[in-house]
């Protein structure tokens, strides 16, 4: 109760500053962005740092890539069930669910796959800039637009976790039945059969498994929780 009140407090001081400091009409600062032209950024009391303090943690962004079947959801879910144990706040972007809504206008070609991360990407750092621990798992193929997407937060914001599983072990997963499809030419353009993957070279986390015996994903989200840890982001 006392925290919640010097919190208010804190924040009306910043309300009575930023009032004044906008009075009277401003037209300076207009922008373009990409198409959008005449904008401008708006800036609002509550910030970042605010929600923080709320939460008891800090906004970032773990960044799951690897292969269909790699186990990049299974993980995710793990280090979300982890994280709420602990009373911290997390949300899961799974390329699979996004397909379903917001990026449903995307297929696999290259471009639509581009699109897909930078979309992700961005949502993601709003998640982190609410405060949020940001879990994005994708295939996310291409090292350049994970790399835009990292770019897109302040250092040490992104975390990018590689499910390094090779190929074999995840064609034996196959628990969609997908790969099969592909090798049969049922999918054209599937990861890993007859489209690129990219592996990470500068990850932070690296969750390797070279064969079909490997640990379960709650022991590898274990390991992100012990990063997330040391690096400072479980607390404000
Ligand atoms: N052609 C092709 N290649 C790869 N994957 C395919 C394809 N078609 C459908 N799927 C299914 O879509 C899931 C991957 O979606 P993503 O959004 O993560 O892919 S990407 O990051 O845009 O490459 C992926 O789910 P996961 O197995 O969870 O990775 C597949 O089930
Ligand atoms: N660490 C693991 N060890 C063994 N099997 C796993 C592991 N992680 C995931 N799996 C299994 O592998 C399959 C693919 O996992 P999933 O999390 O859906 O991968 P992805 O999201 O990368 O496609 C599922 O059947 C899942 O139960």
């Amino acid at each position: 109760m006392e925290e919640t009140q010097t919190l208010k407090v804190d924040v009306q001081g910043k309300v009575d500053k930023l009032a004044n400091g906008h009075a009277g009409k401003n037209h300076s600062h207009l922008s373009t962005i990409g198409n959008s032209t005449n904008i401008k950024w708006h800036e609002c009391p509550v910030e970042k740092t605010d929600r923080q303090k709320l939460l008891q943690q800090k906004g970032c962004v773990i960044w799951i890539t690897g292969l269909s079947g790699s186990g990049k959801s299974s993980v995710a879910c793990a280090l979300s069930q982890m994280l709420y144990q602990r009373g911290k706040l997390s949300y899961i972007l799974d390329g699979d669910n996004v397909r379903h809504g917001l990026n449903r206008d995307l297929s696999f070609k290259a471009e639509d796959r581009v699109e897909n991360i930078r979309r992700v990407g961005e949502v993601a750092k709003l998640f982190a800039d609410a405060g949020f621990i940001c879990i994005a798992c994708l295939i996310s193929p291409y090292k350049r637009d994970r790399a835009a997407c990292r770019a897109m937060l302040p250092s040490g914001d992104f975390i990018e976790v590689f499910m390094d599983v090779p190929l074999r072990v995840c064609e034996d997963r196959d628990p969609k039945g997908l790969y099969k499809l592909a090798r049969a030419g049922k999918i054209k353009g599937f990861t890993g059969i007859d489209d690129p993957y990219e592996s990470p070279l500068d990850a932070e986390i690296v969750l390797k498994c070279n064969t079909g015996d490997c640990s379960t994903p709650t022991d590898m989200a274990g390991k992100m929780i012990s990063y997330l840890e040391e690096k400072g982001y479980l607390q404000a």
